[in-house]
């Protein structure tokens, strides 16, 4: 079984066609990548992933399952986390506060026991943070717990976006451009943190990036996108190669730059 198959997605805002017919297929335990210059369509086709958009034409699969218009909320339950371009955490909250609200769609209490705070609601909140911190310690962030997350540097606040998207026990993560904005050292840290992540706890990970040395170092695939349409898809090796995506994208001096 594949972990997400995507069947000639389509879709438009108005006269523009952002994504145009794409196919593709991932494998599971794959670390895939999505790449391509601005505007190409990169984000929309995440958008179409997680049900934020439907596609206008297509189907998209997840572990072999018809998704094609389910809801953000449903999909988030089939097993898909993500990240955003734009981190978007709860910079007032704690650290453990961010990842106790990303687990919410977990913790079930009825209705009854979580407006009187019932022990049973109290247990299931001990259970909870509990959860939480394994979590944190698991990501390495367990020291910052009670930190603001608008205080932690850069790195660890795109880290503990991560945290929170794990924290829904996803099959397939979805990271949009997660190592913007950092500096190489922290990109290598990313690097070996979603390589762990894969080896671990067996997540796909698909991600748009546009750090060219880490795309080429993690992946085991890359789609290339450009106006909406798929132009390639291969290895590292066979993308640094094409002539049509050193054209598009990666540049002349591409194919021995990205080594
Ligand atoms: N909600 C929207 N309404 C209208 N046009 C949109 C909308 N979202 C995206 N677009 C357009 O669709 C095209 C693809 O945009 P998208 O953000 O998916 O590209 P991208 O590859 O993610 O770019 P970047 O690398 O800059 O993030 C762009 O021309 C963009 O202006």
């Amino acid at each position: 079984m594949k972990a997400l198959e995507v069947h000639h997605a389509t879709k438009r805002f108005g006269g523009l066609v952002a994504v145009n017919d794409v196919s593709l297929t991932v494998n599971q335990g794959e670390i895939f990548s999505v790449i391509g210059p601005n505007g190409a369509g990169k984000t929309t086709f995440f958008n179409l992933l997680t049900g934020i958009y439907t596609p206008d034409e297509g189907k998209i699969l997840l572990f072999g399952k018809d998704v094609t218009g389910f809801s953000p909320d449903r999909i988030a339950k089939e097993g898909v986390g993500r990240t955003f371009q734009n981190i978007r955490l709860f910079g007032a909250m704690t650290v453990l506060e961010n990842i106790l609200v990303g687990m919410h769609v977990h913790i079930r209490v009825p209705y009854f026991h979580a407006v009187f705070r019932t022990p049973l609601a109290r247990r299931e909140e001990k259970r909870a943070e509990e959860e939480a911190k394994q979590l944190l310690e698991y990501v390495g962030l367990l020291h910052r717990k009670d930190e603001l997350a608008k205080n932690l540097p850069y790195g660890e606040q795109r880290k503990l976006e991560i945290a929170r998207a794990l924290a829904l026990k996803p099959r397939l993560l979805l990271l949009d451009e997660p190592a913007a904005g950092m500096n190489p050292k922290e990109t290598e840290e990313l690097q070996a943190f979603i390589q762990k992540l894969r080896e671990e706890l067996g997540i796909t990970i698909v991600l748009i990036e546009h750090d060219m040395r880490l795309v080429m170092r993690i992946s085991d695939r890359i789609a290339v996108l450009e106006y909406g349409s798929k132009i390639a898809e291969g290895t590292p090796e066979e993308i640094r190669r094409n002539p049509r995506v050193i054209e598009a994208y990666l540049g002349k001096g591409a194919a021995g730059g990205v080594a």
